[in-house]
Protein backbone atom coordinates (compact mmCIF):
# COMPACT_ATOMS: atom_id res chain seq x y z
CA UNK A 1 0.00 0.00 0.00
CA UNK A 2 1.40 3.64 -0.57
CA UNK A 3 1.47 6.42 1.92
CA UNK A 4 1.51 10.12 1.34
CA UNK A 5 4.63 11.82 0.42
CA UNK A 6 6.77 13.63 3.21
CA UNK A 7 5.79 17.12 3.65
CA UNK A 8 8.11 19.39 1.27
CA UNK A 9 8.46 22.70 1.82
CA UNK A 10 6.84 25.31 -0.31
CA UNK A 11 8.77 26.92 -2.24
CA UNK A 12 8.67 30.90 -2.81
CA UNK A 13 7.06 32.99 -5.81
CA UNK A 14 6.48 36.27 -6.40
CA UNK A 15 3.16 36.93 -8.49
CA UNK A 16 5.11 38.58 -11.03
CA UNK A 17 7.21 35.56 -11.47
CA UNK A 18 3.92 33.55 -11.95
CA UNK A 19 2.28 35.73 -14.30
CA UNK A 20 5.93 35.74 -16.59
CA UNK A 21 6.18 32.62 -16.35
CA UNK A 22 2.32 32.33 -17.66
CA UNK A 23 2.22 30.28 -21.42
CA UNK A 24 -0.86 28.62 -23.31
CA UNK A 25 -1.50 25.57 -22.20
CA UNK A 26 -0.73 26.45 -18.08
CA UNK A 27 -3.88 27.58 -15.73
CA UNK A 28 -3.57 31.02 -14.26
CA UNK A 29 -5.45 32.45 -11.66
CA UNK A 30 -5.26 35.38 -9.48
CA UNK A 31 -7.16 37.74 -7.27
CA UNK A 32 -6.54 39.98 -4.10
CA UNK A 33 -6.04 36.65 -2.01
CA UNK A 34 -3.10 35.57 -4.47
CA UNK A 35 -1.73 34.05 -7.60
CA UNK A 36 -1.53 30.53 -8.96
CA UNK A 37 0.15 29.49 -11.94
CA UNK A 38 -0.79 25.25 -12.98
CA UNK A 39 1.21 23.63 -15.24
CA UNK A 40 0.55 19.76 -16.65
CA UNK A 41 -1.79 17.22 -16.10
CA UNK A 42 -1.74 14.93 -13.18
CA UNK A 43 -5.56 13.83 -14.22
CA UNK A 44 -8.01 15.27 -15.68
CA UNK A 45 -11.37 15.45 -13.82
CA UNK A 46 -14.91 14.22 -15.68
CA UNK A 47 -17.75 14.16 -13.88
CA UNK A 48 -21.77 15.17 -15.07
CA UNK A 49 -22.76 18.27 -13.38
CA UNK A 50 -23.74 18.28 -9.66
CA UNK A 51 -20.93 15.24 -9.23
CA UNK A 52 -18.06 16.89 -9.82
CA UNK A 53 -17.06 17.78 -6.11
CA UNK A 54 -17.27 14.39 -4.95
CA UNK A 55 -15.17 13.72 -8.39
CA UNK A 56 -12.67 16.17 -7.53
CA UNK A 57 -12.27 14.84 -3.89
CA UNK A 58 -11.56 11.35 -5.15
CA UNK A 59 -8.53 12.55 -7.56
CA UNK A 60 -7.12 15.22 -5.36
CA UNK A 61 -6.50 12.06 -2.33
CA UNK A 62 -5.44 10.02 -5.38
CA UNK A 63 -3.12 13.28 -6.13
CA UNK A 64 -1.69 13.47 -2.39
CA UNK A 65 -1.06 9.78 -2.55
CA UNK A 66 1.08 9.96 -5.56
CA UNK A 67 3.50 12.59 -4.08
CA UNK A 68 1.52 15.74 -6.38
CA UNK A 69 2.59 18.80 -3.62
CA UNK A 70 -0.15 20.49 -2.61
CA UNK A 71 -2.69 19.52 -5.02
CA UNK A 72 -5.97 21.32 -6.78
CA UNK A 73 -8.57 21.13 -9.01
CA UNK A 74 -8.18 23.77 -11.28
CA UNK A 75 -10.39 24.65 -14.48
CA UNK A 76 -13.23 26.06 -15.93
CA UNK A 77 -17.29 24.86 -16.67
CA UNK A 78 -19.50 26.05 -19.54
CA UNK A 79 -23.09 27.57 -18.76
CA UNK A 80 -25.25 25.03 -19.90
CA UNK A 81 -25.82 21.97 -18.03
CA UNK A 82 -24.19 19.73 -20.95
CA UNK A 83 -21.53 22.75 -22.03
CA UNK A 84 -17.77 21.16 -22.14
CA UNK A 85 -15.89 21.26 -18.64
CA UNK A 86 -11.83 21.84 -18.27
CA UNK A 87 -11.34 20.55 -14.55
CA UNK A 88 -7.72 19.15 -14.20
CA UNK A 89 -5.48 18.30 -11.27
CA UNK A 90 -2.19 19.97 -12.52
CA UNK A 91 1.36 18.70 -12.37
CA UNK A 92 2.73 20.94 -10.61
CA UNK A 93 1.23 24.12 -8.74
CA UNK A 94 2.94 27.45 -8.04
CA UNK A 95 1.51 29.70 -5.77
CA UNK A 96 2.30 33.17 -4.74
CA UNK A 97 0.68 36.41 -3.56
CA UNK A 98 -1.75 38.81 -5.11
CA UNK A 99 -0.49 40.70 -7.95
CA UNK A 100 0.76 44.30 -7.27
CA UNK A 101 0.29 47.07 -10.02
CA UNK A 102 3.26 46.98 -12.36
CA UNK A 103 4.69 49.31 -15.15
CA UNK A 104 2.50 49.68 -18.03
CA UNK A 105 2.68 45.85 -20.73
CA UNK A 106 3.10 46.95 -23.78
CA UNK A 107 -0.05 46.78 -26.53
CA UNK A 108 -0.37 43.62 -28.65
CA UNK A 109 0.88 44.80 -32.01
CA UNK A 110 -0.10 43.48 -35.23
CA UNK A 111 -2.89 45.65 -36.31
CA UNK A 112 -5.58 45.04 -39.20
CA UNK A 113 -8.12 43.89 -37.27
CA UNK A 114 -11.53 43.87 -38.14
CA UNK A 115 -14.46 43.49 -35.67
CA UNK A 116 -17.88 41.84 -35.62
CA UNK A 117 -21.03 41.77 -34.07
CA UNK A 118 -22.60 38.31 -33.44
CA UNK A 119 -25.71 38.59 -33.35
CA UNK A 120 -25.99 41.83 -35.48
CA UNK A 121 -27.13 44.92 -33.12
CA UNK A 122 -30.64 44.73 -34.20
CA UNK A 123 -30.97 41.22 -33.82
CA UNK A 124 -29.89 41.88 -30.33
CA UNK A 125 -32.04 44.60 -29.25
CA UNK A 126 -34.52 42.22 -30.98
CA UNK A 127 -34.21 39.59 -28.81
CA UNK A 128 -34.11 41.75 -25.70
CA UNK A 129 -37.92 42.65 -26.98
CA UNK A 130 -38.82 39.60 -27.30
CA UNK A 131 -37.63 38.53 -23.64
CA UNK A 132 -39.67 41.85 -22.05
CA UNK A 133 -43.11 40.44 -24.08
CA UNK A 134 -42.03 36.51 -22.85
CA UNK A 135 -41.43 38.76 -19.11
CA UNK A 136 -44.99 40.87 -19.59
CA UNK A 137 -47.18 37.78 -20.54
CA UNK A 138 -45.80 35.18 -18.85
CA UNK A 139 -43.56 33.55 -16.25
CA UNK A 140 -40.11 34.85 -16.31
CA UNK A 141 -39.12 37.78 -14.18
CA UNK A 142 -35.52 38.07 -15.38
CA UNK A 143 -33.34 36.92 -17.96
CA UNK A 144 -29.74 37.83 -18.98
CA UNK A 145 -29.10 38.20 -22.53
CA UNK A 146 -25.50 37.94 -24.46
CA UNK A 147 -24.19 38.87 -27.24
CA UNK A 148 -20.21 38.41 -29.15
CA UNK A 149 -18.44 40.22 -30.28
CA UNK A 150 -15.41 38.61 -33.02
CA UNK A 151 -12.20 40.46 -33.30
CA UNK A 152 -9.95 38.98 -35.80
CA UNK A 153 -5.76 40.11 -36.13
CA UNK A 154 -3.20 40.02 -38.79
CA UNK A 155 -1.33 37.54 -36.52
CA UNK A 156 -2.14 35.48 -34.07
CA UNK A 157 -2.94 36.43 -30.65
CA UNK A 158 -0.11 36.65 -27.73
CA UNK A 159 -2.09 35.23 -25.28
CA UNK A 160 0.86 35.66 -22.42
CA UNK A 161 0.78 39.58 -23.18
CA UNK A 162 -3.17 40.16 -23.11
CA UNK A 163 -3.44 38.36 -20.08
CA UNK A 164 -0.67 40.21 -18.57
CA UNK A 165 -2.61 43.91 -19.50
CA UNK A 166 -5.84 42.15 -17.53
CA UNK A 167 -3.58 42.04 -14.89
CA UNK A 168 -1.83 45.50 -15.20
CA UNK A 169 -5.37 47.17 -15.73
CA UNK A 170 -6.73 45.81 -12.62
CA UNK A 171 -4.96 43.81 -9.92
CA UNK A 172 -7.60 43.10 -7.51
CA UNK A 173 -10.01 41.45 -10.24
CA UNK A 174 -9.79 37.97 -10.85
CA UNK A 175 -8.08 37.42 -13.89
CA UNK A 176 -7.61 33.85 -15.82
CA UNK A 177 -6.38 32.25 -18.76
CA UNK A 178 -7.44 28.44 -18.62
CA UNK A 179 -6.82 26.01 -21.49
CA UNK A 180 -10.32 25.21 -22.89
CA UNK A 181 -8.82 23.08 -26.56
CA UNK A 182 -10.82 20.07 -27.12
CA UNK A 183 -9.82 16.97 -28.75
CA UNK A 184 -10.28 17.67 -32.87
CA UNK A 185 -9.61 21.32 -32.44
CA UNK A 186 -7.54 23.24 -35.75
CA UNK A 187 -5.65 25.33 -33.03
CA UNK A 188 -5.15 25.38 -28.90
CA UNK A 189 -8.27 27.46 -27.70
CA UNK A 190 -7.52 29.54 -24.32
CA UNK A 191 -10.25 31.11 -22.15
CA UNK A 192 -9.00 34.33 -20.87
CA UNK A 193 -10.33 37.23 -18.59
CA UNK A 194 -10.78 39.42 -15.61
CA UNK A 195 -14.07 38.63 -14.23
CA UNK A 196 -15.32 41.35 -11.05
CA UNK A 197 -17.68 38.49 -9.84
CA UNK A 198 -16.83 36.45 -7.27
CA UNK A 199 -19.17 33.05 -6.92
CA UNK A 200 -17.88 31.84 -3.74
CA UNK A 201 -14.99 31.56 -1.97
CA UNK A 202 -13.81 29.15 0.88
CA UNK A 203 -11.82 29.58 3.62
CA UNK A 204 -11.71 26.89 6.52
CA UNK A 205 -15.20 27.28 6.89
CA UNK A 206 -15.81 30.84 6.24
CA UNK A 207 -17.40 30.85 2.51
CA UNK A 208 -18.04 34.38 0.93
CA UNK A 209 -19.98 35.75 -1.98
CA UNK A 210 -20.04 39.06 -3.61
CA UNK A 211 -23.27 38.58 -6.61
CA UNK A 212 -23.09 41.43 -8.77
CA UNK A 213 -25.63 43.00 -11.41
CA UNK A 214 -26.97 46.37 -12.66
CA UNK A 215 -24.59 48.48 -13.75
CA UNK A 216 -23.47 51.82 -15.32
CA UNK A 217 -20.16 52.26 -17.88
CA UNK A 218 -17.97 54.49 -15.82
CA UNK A 219 -16.07 57.04 -18.07
CA UNK A 220 -12.86 59.87 -16.93
CA UNK A 221 -14.84 62.19 -15.63
CA UNK A 222 -15.26 62.29 -11.72
CA UNK A 223 -18.16 64.42 -11.54
CA UNK A 224 -20.23 62.26 -14.08
CA UNK A 225 -19.34 59.25 -12.43
CA UNK A 226 -20.36 60.94 -9.07
CA UNK A 227 -23.85 61.54 -10.74
CA UNK A 228 -24.03 57.48 -12.53
CA UNK A 229 -23.27 56.08 -8.94
CA UNK A 230 -26.49 57.86 -7.11
CA UNK A 231 -28.14 56.99 -10.21
CA UNK A 232 -27.98 53.11 -9.91
CA UNK A 233 -28.03 53.40 -6.40
CA UNK A 234 -31.46 55.09 -6.90
CA UNK A 235 -32.85 52.80 -10.32
CA UNK A 236 -35.63 50.54 -9.30
CA UNK A 237 -34.91 48.69 -12.27
CA UNK A 238 -31.14 48.00 -11.47
CA UNK A 239 -31.88 47.41 -7.86
CA UNK A 240 -34.97 44.51 -8.80
CA UNK A 241 -32.28 42.70 -11.15
CA UNK A 242 -29.76 42.84 -8.48
CA UNK A 243 -32.01 41.81 -5.83
CA UNK A 244 -33.06 38.63 -8.01
CA UNK A 245 -29.16 37.63 -7.55
CA UNK A 246 -28.74 38.36 -4.36
CA UNK A 247 -31.53 36.43 -2.69
CA UNK A 248 -30.94 33.46 -5.30
CA UNK A 249 -27.16 33.61 -3.59
CA UNK A 250 -28.38 34.00 -0.18
CA UNK A 251 -30.83 31.02 -0.42
CA UNK A 252 -28.31 28.41 -1.95
CA UNK A 253 -25.61 29.30 0.78
CA UNK A 254 -28.57 29.52 3.47
CA UNK A 255 -29.03 25.53 3.00
CA UNK A 256 -25.01 25.31 3.27
CA UNK A 257 -23.99 27.59 6.01
CA UNK A 258 -24.56 28.89 9.37
CA UNK A 259 -24.81 32.73 10.62
CA UNK A 260 -25.23 34.06 7.23
CA UNK A 261 -24.70 37.51 6.76
CA UNK A 262 -26.53 39.35 3.96
CA UNK A 263 -26.35 43.32 4.26
CA UNK A 264 -29.88 44.81 3.32
CA UNK A 265 -28.75 46.95 0.64
CA UNK A 266 -26.40 46.96 -2.23
CA UNK A 267 -23.20 48.60 -2.42
CA UNK A 268 -21.43 50.11 -5.68
CA UNK A 269 -18.25 48.89 -6.48
CA UNK A 270 -15.97 49.72 -9.64
CA UNK A 271 -13.92 48.24 -12.46
CA UNK A 272 -11.66 50.12 -15.05
CA UNK A 273 -14.62 50.22 -16.99
CA UNK A 274 -18.22 49.87 -15.27
CA UNK A 275 -19.95 50.53 -11.78
CA UNK A 276 -22.19 47.51 -10.53
CA UNK A 277 -24.73 47.37 -7.88
CA UNK A 278 -23.04 44.87 -5.43
CA UNK A 279 -23.73 42.54 -2.30
CA UNK A 280 -21.14 41.11 -0.11
CA UNK A 281 -22.39 37.91 1.70
CA UNK A 282 -20.79 35.38 3.98
CA UNK A 283 -21.44 33.02 6.09
CA UNK A 284 -20.10 29.74 7.96
CA UNK A 285 -20.46 26.30 6.88
CA UNK A 286 -22.45 23.79 9.22
CA UNK A 287 -20.30 20.76 7.51
CA UNK A 288 -16.96 21.46 6.48
CA UNK A 289 -15.81 17.95 5.84
CA UNK A 290 -18.68 16.98 2.98
CA UNK A 291 -17.75 17.07 -0.39
CA UNK A 292 -20.71 19.00 -1.50
CA UNK A 293 -19.48 21.87 0.38
CA UNK A 294 -15.74 22.21 -0.75
CA UNK A 295 -15.62 25.52 -2.99
CA UNK A 296 -16.57 23.59 -5.95
CA UNK A 297 -19.33 22.15 -4.28
CA UNK A 298 -20.48 25.28 -3.29
CA UNK A 299 -19.97 26.70 -6.82
CA UNK A 300 -21.55 24.01 -8.71
CA UNK A 301 -24.58 24.44 -6.04
CA UNK A 302 -25.02 28.17 -6.79
CA UNK A 303 -24.44 27.55 -10.92
CA UNK A 304 -25.85 29.52 -12.74
CA UNK A 305 -27.26 32.81 -10.28
CA UNK A 306 -29.34 35.52 -12.17
CA UNK A 307 -26.43 37.65 -12.91
CA UNK A 308 -26.08 35.45 -15.68
CA UNK A 309 -28.91 33.25 -16.54
CA UNK A 310 -32.39 34.66 -14.91
CA UNK A 311 -35.42 33.49 -12.84
CA UNK A 312 -36.80 31.07 -12.69
CA UNK A 313 -33.09 29.54 -13.53
CA UNK A 314 -34.93 26.85 -15.82
CA UNK A 315 -37.46 28.95 -18.09
CA UNK A 316 -34.28 31.83 -18.01
CA UNK A 317 -32.11 29.19 -19.50
CA UNK A 318 -34.77 27.77 -22.29
CA UNK A 319 -35.19 31.56 -23.40
CA UNK A 320 -31.31 32.24 -23.50
CA UNK A 321 -31.24 28.76 -25.65
CA UNK A 322 -34.36 30.04 -27.87
CA UNK A 323 -33.08 33.93 -28.24
CA UNK A 324 -28.97 33.59 -28.15
CA UNK A 325 -28.19 32.77 -31.70
CA UNK A 326 -24.53 31.81 -30.79
CA UNK A 327 -23.55 29.52 -27.97
CA UNK A 328 -21.94 30.93 -24.96
CA UNK A 329 -19.29 27.93 -24.47
CA UNK A 330 -17.85 28.69 -21.28
CA UNK A 331 -18.97 32.45 -21.21
CA UNK A 332 -20.71 32.75 -18.48
CA UNK A 333 -19.68 29.68 -16.28
CA UNK A 334 -16.99 29.26 -13.73
CA UNK A 335 -13.70 29.36 -13.10
CA UNK A 336 -11.16 28.93 -10.47
CA UNK A 337 -9.45 25.95 -7.49
CA UNK A 338 -10.32 24.05 -5.20
CA UNK A 339 -7.76 22.19 -2.94
CA UNK A 340 -7.59 18.91 -0.68
CA UNK A 341 -9.16 20.64 2.05
CA UNK A 342 -12.01 21.88 -0.27
CA UNK A 343 -10.80 25.45 0.29
CA UNK A 344 -10.96 27.70 -3.21
CA UNK A 345 -12.15 30.17 -5.42
CA UNK A 346 -14.80 30.47 -8.02
CA UNK A 347 -15.73 33.28 -10.39
CA UNK A 348 -18.76 33.75 -12.78
CA UNK A 349 -17.00 33.77 -16.27
CA UNK A 350 -17.71 37.20 -17.40
CA UNK A 351 -15.60 39.81 -18.85
CA UNK A 352 -13.95 37.69 -20.92
CA UNK A 353 -12.82 36.43 -24.36
CA UNK A 354 -11.89 33.22 -26.18
CA UNK A 355 -8.58 33.25 -28.45
CA UNK A 356 -8.21 30.95 -31.10
CA UNK A 357 -5.11 31.72 -33.32
CA UNK A 358 -5.81 34.85 -34.83
CA UNK A 359 -9.35 35.09 -33.49
CA UNK A 360 -10.70 36.47 -29.82
CA UNK A 361 -14.25 36.18 -29.09
CA UNK A 362 -15.61 38.46 -26.73
CA UNK A 363 -18.71 37.91 -24.45
CA UNK A 364 -21.12 40.23 -22.74
CA UNK A 365 -24.49 39.84 -21.23
CA UNK A 366 -26.87 42.56 -19.37
CA UNK A 367 -29.59 41.85 -17.24
CA UNK A 368 -33.20 42.19 -18.35
CA UNK A 369 -36.18 42.90 -16.38
CA UNK A 370 -39.91 44.65 -17.01
CA UNK A 371 -38.27 48.66 -17.81
CA UNK A 372 -35.46 47.37 -19.55
CA UNK A 373 -34.67 49.18 -22.31
CA UNK A 374 -33.45 47.45 -25.96
CA UNK A 375 -31.05 49.94 -26.96
CA UNK A 376 -29.91 50.69 -23.74
CA UNK A 377 -28.99 46.97 -22.72
CA UNK A 378 -26.91 46.69 -25.93
CA UNK A 379 -25.29 49.81 -25.32
CA UNK A 380 -24.38 48.11 -21.25
CA UNK A 381 -23.04 45.17 -22.89
CA UNK A 382 -20.92 47.04 -25.59
CA UNK A 383 -19.91 48.80 -22.10
CA UNK A 384 -19.03 45.63 -20.87
CA UNK A 385 -16.63 44.73 -23.76
CA UNK A 386 -14.43 47.48 -22.64
CA UNK A 387 -12.55 44.98 -20.10
CA UNK A 388 -11.56 42.92 -23.04
CA UNK A 389 -11.01 45.56 -25.89
CA UNK A 390 -8.59 47.65 -23.62
CA UNK A 391 -6.36 44.74 -22.98
CA UNK A 392 -6.54 44.30 -27.12
CA UNK A 393 -5.52 47.60 -27.44
CA UNK A 394 -8.58 48.78 -29.41
CA UNK A 395 -11.01 50.75 -27.00
CA UNK A 396 -14.16 52.29 -27.92
CA UNK A 397 -14.73 49.82 -31.38
CA UNK A 398 -18.09 48.16 -29.44
C1 LIG B 1 -23.45 39.07 -17.52
C2 LIG B 1 -22.50 39.99 -17.30
O1 LIG B 1 -22.48 40.77 -16.18
C3 LIG B 1 -23.28 40.47 -15.05
C4 LIG B 1 -22.54 40.97 -13.86
C5 LIG B 1 -22.67 42.27 -13.43
C6 LIG B 1 -23.71 43.07 -13.94
C7 LIG B 1 -24.64 42.56 -14.79
C8 LIG B 1 -25.77 43.40 -15.27
O2 LIG B 1 -25.91 44.55 -14.81
O3 LIG B 1 -26.50 42.98 -16.17
C9 LIG B 1 -24.64 41.13 -15.20
O4 LIG B 1 -25.60 40.48 -14.41
C10 LIG B 1 -21.42 40.23 -18.24
O5 LIG B 1 -20.53 41.04 -17.96
O6 LIG B 1 -21.39 39.57 -19.31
Amino acid sequence: MSSPAPARPRPVHQAADLLAAYLPGSFYYSSARGSLLADGVYSPVHAAPGGRARAAAEVLDAALVAGVAEPVVAGAIGFRPDAPSSLVVPAVVRRAGPPRASGPVAPLGGGGWSVSPRPAPEVYTTAVARALDEIRDGDLRKIVLARCLDVTGGDPVAVPRLLARLVHADPAAHAFAVDVSAPGDPAPRTLVGASPELLVSRRGRIVMANPLAGSRPRVADDAENARRISDLLASEKDRDEHAHVAAQVAEVLGRFCVDLDVPAEPEVIGTPTMWHLSTRISGRLADAGDAGSSALGLAEALHPTPAVCGVPTGLARDTIAALEPEDRGYYAGLVGWTDQDGDGEWVVTIRCAEVRDRTVRLFAGAGVVAGSDPAAELAETGAKFGTMLRALGLEGVA
